[in-house]
């Protein structure tokens, strides 16, 4: 079978799995007809005539989705000014419509859970402006890492925390809560041991111990979560390792959890038709080996769900979790809604205000969305959002 998309076929395994979770294969040659997008950092607006001057191109506003532009899908914005100065964010309208979906308000304690390599945490912060706090995880260190350069990239690491950890059993709330039991005389002797101003020079201390017993690229559930970064403003300044790491009982999470969450899960990328062609050249057998195969199908599902019931559990009452999935399955997406629904009596699927202008189309559950090439003329991307309540 022949895909405009693709310079190969697109192999049987494959075609298998789209025709087995119900996804039109014809998305995959729309792929010529989905422009690029461009997000414009707040305050650089101006520098959008510039970049259609370098680019001999007009960038085209997108109506749906504020500082987002569209261009050809075949223009480069990696080499432009704009992009190499830290004005132009490329980011498909999808991802954008995913935080949207957060809701974000000034002041607002962001947790992201899976935040590399970081378009959707720039964003976060970009709305944020100079208030609130954004908590990034991910259990990739050098994905993490990259996270970290772009935010310093766009000088946006202010009020920012990355930690390299497992998402499902993360557990460190945003700066500002202290319990009343613990006078300042308590931590007074740990007082000499306190963060200072984040430098990328390790103590000598940690990097004889980092040499002794090299760190993990990819982080296990039992891995303690190690911050890689923090910014002036994200409250870390000033505390022990004891406060920063402070263990909080379930019912005060309540009172002091983050006001939103989002939880972009790993998934098989599949809605990504980028990603997918790219097998093209790693080769299809890693497809089926990385994507396919039915054992990682269902740790994937597990993940998603533990990935997902975490990040809930996070979350102050009254705060707001967005999930979203690259993926276009049922299986990484409604059926993970549904069957987090059924354990978390606290969960309330929640309409999704932006999303009524939106060019996408509900999911099989009421409140939910999809975005795929050929209805959006964006990459794939399921998005839900839930709603913590008291009951
Ligand atoms: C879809 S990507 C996230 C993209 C990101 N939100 C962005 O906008 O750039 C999924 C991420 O989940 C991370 N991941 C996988 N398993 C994880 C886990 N158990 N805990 C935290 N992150 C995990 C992967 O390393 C990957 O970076």
């Amino acid at each position: 079978m022949e895909h405009g998309a693709a310079t190969a076929p697109l192999p049987d395994a494959f075609l298998h799995f789209l025709e087995s979770n119900g996804i039109d294969p014809s998305i995959y040659t729309s792929i010529d007809s989905t422009p690029r997008y461009i997000r414009l950092k707040p305050g650089f607006e101006d520098c959008i005539e510039d970049v259609e001057s370098e680019i001999k191109c007009k960038p085209k506003k997108l109506e749906w989705l504020l500082g987002f532009y569209t261009l050809p899908p075949h223009i480069q914005i990696a080499s432009t000014n704009a992009y190499r100065e830290g004005k132009i964010y490329g980011i498909d309208a999808s991802s954008g419509a995913a935080v949207m979906a957060l809701g974000i308000s000034p002041g607002d304690h962001v947790l992201d859970l899976c935040a590399a390599p970081g378009a959707k945490l720039c964003m976060i912060l970009d709305l944020l402006g100079d208030s609130g706090s954004v908590t990034g995880v991910d259990a990739a260190r050098h994905r993490l890492a990259a996270c970290r350069t772009m935010l310093q990239k766009y000088k946006l690491g202010d009020r920012c925390r990355l930690f390299v950890a497992d998402g499902t059993t993360f557990s460190v709330i945003p700066e500002g809560f202290r319990s009343d039991s613990e006078s300042y005389e308590s931590r007074s002797e740990e007082r000499m041991d306190v963060f200072k101003e984040w430098t990328s020079r390790r103590p000598w201390k940690e990097r004889k111990k980092a040499k002794k017993c090299p760190t993990p690229q990819v982080v296990s559930k039992s891995h303690p979560p190690e911050l890689i970064y923090y910014g002036q403003h994200s409250g870390v300044i000033g505390l022990t390792k004891g406060e920063l790491y402070k263990t909080v009982a379930e019912n005060e999470i309540a009172g002091y959890g983050y006001d939103k969450v989002l939880v972009d899960a790993e998934c098989t990328h599949d809605g990504s038709v980028k990603h997918i062609q790219k097998f093209e050249h790693w080769g299809w057998v890693t497809l089926q080996r990385r994507v396919l195969d039915a054992e990682r199908m269902d740790n994937l599902h597990a993940l998603q769900l533990n990935l997902l019931t975490n990040g809930f559990r996070l979350l102050k009452v009254g705060g707001s979790l967005v999930y979203s999935t690259c993926s276009l399955t049922v299986a990484q997406n409604e059926d993970v809604v549904e069957q987090f629904l059924k354990e978390n009596i606290t969960a309330e699927l929640t309409e999704i205000d932006a999303a009524r202008k939106w060019p996408c189309k509900g999911g099989r559950i009421q409140k939910t969305w999809r975005f795929d090439p050929l209805t959006s003329q964006t990459s794939g991307l399921f998005v839900a959002k839930f709603r913590k309540v008291v009951i």
